[in-house]
């Protein structure tokens, strides 16, 4: 990567995504990259099914990260949609950071895909994650371990919660990234439109409290914005598969679905920067997860 001394670096530009198992903690690294809540993140698996591009813009770089959701075996078609977007977006990627927690042993996950991200074009760059969690003498172990894994342009310890290494980690990802201009405008953090982070902010806050009951049971359709002045004015509609669910969302006399509409209203007006009027209505829609049609309405 080293220039001639005197000259001026050139332009890089290019995309990245971060893949791993389940909980790798993929989410939370490109949301403290991005210094904004753009990804979901949570402690249960598979939360992430949107790909949302945030742009990191540098005096001589753009790198494009894109998120993708984890690889999983799938049951229904929208598992099978799952990993078809992950393989397409893994395909497309000039640097892809490989997530391998710092706490928890190597395992098969990990293994299978670091074989898949092996093959493609890209750049493989391994990032141990939640170093926060282990002890410098385990980091050593895992930065070993990882090594004999595969055959990584580099291995990068990072920790998102303490914010450790984060810089460094986009400075190696850069430094991967093709010579080409300037993809993106300045100003521009995100291309995901507007309309699907607010359904992602809303379907966290439904979730909160129910994931083990509903664990992929709830999407969201945001059916209008209509800014007025200083409020933004949003109909959004929440699908569940089932009647009982239903009841479960909205709770005793509608006090958790009221509860679900204050929290995600305060994350839309942090997000948006502008007050909220937020409707929430709760639907019906019968086994979703296996109807192209629903799927399809439903952003799949
Ligand atoms: N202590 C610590 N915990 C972390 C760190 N990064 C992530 N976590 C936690 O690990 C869990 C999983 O993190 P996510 O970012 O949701 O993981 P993910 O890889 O996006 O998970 P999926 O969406 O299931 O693919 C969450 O409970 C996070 O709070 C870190 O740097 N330190």
């Amino acid at each position: 990567m080293s220039e001639p001394a005197g000259t001026k670096r050139p332009y890089r530009a290019g995309f990245a995504c971060f893949v791993g198992r389940p909980n790798a903690g993929k989410s939370t690294l490109t949301n403290a990259i991005v210094g904004q809540k753009v990804a979901i993140t949570s402690s249960k698996p598979q939360t992430t099914r949107h790909v949302i591009r945030a742009v990191l813009h540098r005096a001589d770089s753009q790198l494009v990260l894109v998120d993708t959701p984890g690889l999983h075996r799938p049951r229904t078609l929208l598992g099978e949609r799952l990993n078809d977007l992950v393989r397409q977006t893994w395909s497309e990627v000039d640097v892809i950071g490989l997530c391998i927690p710092a706490d928890e042993p190597i395992g098969r996950g990990d293994r299978f895909i670091s074989q898949e991200v092996g093959g493609l074009k890209g750049t493989v760059i391994a990032v141990v994650t939640k170093t926060d969690l282990v002890s410098r003498a385990r980091l050593a172990e895992q930065l070993h371990a990882v090594g004999e894994l595969g055959d990584f342009a580099e291995v990068v310890p990072v920790s998102a919660v303490r914010g450790d290494q984060l810089d460094t980690l986009v400075d190696v990802m850069t430094a991967y990234l093709p010579r080409s201009p300037q993809l993106y405008p300045d100003d521009m953090l995100t291309d995901e439109p507007e309309q699907v982070l607010v359904a992602e902010l809303i379907r966290e806050a439904a979730l909160e409290g129910v994931r083990d009951e509903l664990p992929h049971s709830i999407a969201v359709v945001v059916e209008e914005m209509i800014p007025e002045d200083n409020l933004m004015k949003i109909y959004a509609d929440v699908y569940v598969e089932r009647t009982s669910q239903k009841a479960i969302v909205i709770g005793a006399r509608a006090s958790r679905l009221k509860d679900v509409g204050t929290r995600a209203r305060r994350q839309i007006e942090e997000l948006l920067g502008t007050r909220v009027y937020l409707d929430l209505h709760v639907r019906v829609a019968k086994e979703w997860q296996r109807d192209p049609k629903q799927l399809r309405r439903l952003g799949f």
